[in-house]
């Protein structure tokens, strides 16, 4: 079994968990409270930065020079998403830019970048995979379950079940494949772990803007 089915089973529970969650469903049917999805929104421009960040360290550490382009190629996504989030998003749903970083966002981009810059670069790769691959199994989900057709967040659904989206997957899929091929399996299970973590992080972003969870002081 290639590395990355191997990996996705082991998070098949969380995903399952995503999917249920109430932010999930919600946006789904178009009535996620105004207040979560703007609170979401901030989070992801600041997180979207950071893994753009942590996506130009491993292209930086890459072995290949193949991988050297794709991940450059993903921190331009990347950046050029978080800008669109400022052109339309924090306009139409009048966003506060002024607000600020919860703790599951700040967690989840230091993990990201700290993991980039100090782990070795295949471990870093399978840390920001579930990025790619929650986010697209996520869009392609609510794509196909919706019912809605005036729902308010259509846009931020498109721009994940879309096949743009779908083909830079594919291509993050692939190198973590190709690298884990020539890795130990002491170092495959570090990649695995890293992917674990990064999926759990995952859950925990939706789940923090349902809350509106915000430092104590
Ligand atoms: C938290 C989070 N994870 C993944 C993506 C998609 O890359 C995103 N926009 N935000
Ligand atoms: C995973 C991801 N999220 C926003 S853009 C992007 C692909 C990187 O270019």
């Amino acid at each position: 079994m290639s590395w990355s089915k191997a990996s996705w089973q082991r998070i098949e529970g969380i995903y399952s968990e995503i999917l249920k969650m109430p932010f999930i469903t919600q946006l789904t049917d178009g009535t996620l409270p105004l207040e979560q999805f703007q609170f979401y929104v901030l989070q992801d421009s600041s997180y979207l930065e950071n893994f753009g960040r942590a996506l130009a360290l491993i292209a930086a550490r890459a072995h290949d020079v193949e991988d050297i382009l794709t991940f450059t190629r993903f921190a331009e996504g990347a950046i050029v998403v978080e800008n669109a989030l400022h052109e339309s998003f924090f306009k139409e749903f009048h966003i506060d830019k002024s607000g600020p970083v919860g703790p599951t966002s700040h967690h989840y981009a230091h993990f990201l970048k700290s993991t980039a810059a100090l782990e070795q670069v295949e471990v870093a790769m399978a840390a920001v995979l579930p990025c790619f691959w929650i986010y697209k199994k996520v869009g392609d989900e609510i794509y196909e379950k919706q019912k809605e057709h005036n729902n308010p967040y259509q846009k931020w659904i498109d721009t994940y079940a879309g096949e743009e989206f779908s083909v830079l997957v594919e291509q993050a899929i692939a190198a973590c494949d190709r690298v884990a091929a020539s890795c130990t399996a002491q170092q495959q299970e570090r990649m695995h772990h890293a992917f674990y973590t990064a999926s759990q992080l995952e859950f925990m972003f939706w789940d923090s803007a349902s809350a509106l969870h915000s430092w104590p002081f």
